[in-house]
């Protein structure tokens, strides 16, 4: 079975087509600048040169079109004709309280995942438009989706209710839902692999760290708590989102700044975070280089992000009483070795001792970068939100089928 998987972000597509049998990826790919000027597609095949194109790519269902012309081309192509594809799979961000698992779309899911749209307004619609186009270009191939809340669905009450008046829950399902959880699932279930210990023997605090972060306490296999909460704007400092603030700080700007509600929450999710910090970027290699080369903005954002992740994990570690294993994933925390050095650095008295060269090493597996003496086990483990994703699809489909 052949699957291709869809993540479908805001101004962004990225996909993976998977040959099931034995889990290869025969092409991945990314729709990058949707909607703006000059869009960038990046095309790579699993063993031809990778193809780059510029062109005006105005909506989703235009990015959808692209893949596919990108996937049966006679030349860079994986496939010779789009009805090799038996099913496709797609990341939603926000499956509120309804989903706990992995679905087939029917029309009911998609009216579910549109009634959500309030509570992600930056991903859930991207995700239909991503849907839609794959109903109008591959119709009839079967489609699954996998949420970002899934995996958080477990957790207490003492963690996802807010001390906020009770009817709110009850009218609005106004709580914490978290996200990112294919990928603390996947990477929580890896470490305990590569460690050989029963994954449900271990407190973990897994820190996916890309341009949206979140981190989690893992205790049983299961979210405890989650840094992320009715939306993904709660939590960690982020690329351009706020993470965590004194909420009358939003009453106020609003009143002194007169800004709409749509401004306010563009302020909090669009230009805040690193970026609003360091004026630079929100990307950590450019703040990372500036910071390198004096610039005391880039020092400062730089700062922040680490005091506030390393404050997390030690709030994490007192809500499990204790922690065997520290996770770092995503963007940053798979590449950036000085934001794993400062934070590790910082939180000795936890029992973690870091190995500096096994810290600045390169490598793609999933690793262990402690010492051998750390009574905490501090790994960087890359994600695969997509291969879970595949799995899902596959397991789903086959099962209807
Ligand atoms: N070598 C690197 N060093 C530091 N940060 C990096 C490196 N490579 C990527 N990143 C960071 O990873 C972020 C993207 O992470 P990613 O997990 O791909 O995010 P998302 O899926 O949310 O778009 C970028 O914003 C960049 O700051
Ligand atoms: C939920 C979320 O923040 O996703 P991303 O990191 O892809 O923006
Ligand atoms: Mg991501």
């Amino acid at each position: 079975m052949k699957v291709l998987v869809i993540n479908a972000g805001s101004s962004s597509l990225k996909y993976q087509l998977y040959d099931m049998r034995d889990e290869s990826v025969l092409a991945s790919g990314r729709v990058e600048r949707i909607g703006m000027d000059s869009s960038i597609v990046t095309h790579e095949p699993a063993d031809k040169p990778e193809v780059r194109d510029v062109s005006e790519i105005l909506d989703h269902v235009t990015a959808v079109k692209r893949v596919i012309d990108m996937l049966t081309h006679p030349d860079h192509g994986a496939l010779e004709s789009m009805k090799e594809i038996d099913a496709v799979g797609h990341r939603i961000v926000h499956g509120g309280e309804v989903f706990k698992g992995s679905v087939l779309v029917t029309q009911e899911v998609k009216n579910e995942i549109r009634r959500l749209f309030d509570l992600a307004p930056l991903h859930n619609p991207a995700h239909m438009m991503g849907i839609t186009a794959v109903e109008a270009n591959m119709p009839g191939v079967p489609q699954v989706v996998v949420f970002d809340t899934a995996f958080h669905q477990t957790m207490p009450k003492t963690s996802y209710l807010y001390p906020i008046p009770k009817v709110l829950y009850r009218r609005h399902k106004i709580r914490r839902y978290g996200f990112h959880g294919t990928s603390h699932a996947y990477v929580s279930d890896m470490a305990a692999k590569v460690l050989g210990k029963p994954l449900d023997t271990l407190k973990m605090v897994t820190c996916h760290i890309g341009n949206g972060a979140s981190c989690a306490a893992i205790q049983d296999g299961k979210t405890l708590d989650t840094s992320m909460g009715m939306t993904p704007l709660e939590g960690l400092m982020m690329g351009t989102r706020s993470g965590d603030i004194d909420p009358a700080i939003v009453p106020f700007v609003m009143n002194k700044e007169e800004l709409s509600l749509n401004e306010v929450n563009s302020m909090l999710n669009k230009h805040s975070g690193m970026l609003a910090i360091s004026g630079i970027s929100s990307d950590m290699r450019e703040v990372t280089e500036a910071m390198n080369d004096g610039d005391e903005n880039a020092k400062l954002a730089f700062d922040m992000y680490t005091y506030r992740l390393k404050k997390y994990i030690g709030a994490y570690a007192a809500a499990m009483n204790g922690i065997d294993v520290l996770i770092f994933t995503a963007g940053v925390g798979e590449n950036s070795v000085a934001l794993r050095e400062t934070v590790c650095q910082g939180i000795t008295f936890l029992g973690i001792e870091l190995d500096l060269e096994l810290n600045a090493q390169r490598s793609k597996e999933a690793r262990v970068i402690s010492t051998p003496s750390s009574r905490v086990k501090v790994m960087v483990v890359p994600t695969n939100e997509e291969l879970l994703i595949a799995r899902d699809t596959y397991s789903i489909v086959k099962e209807a089928q």
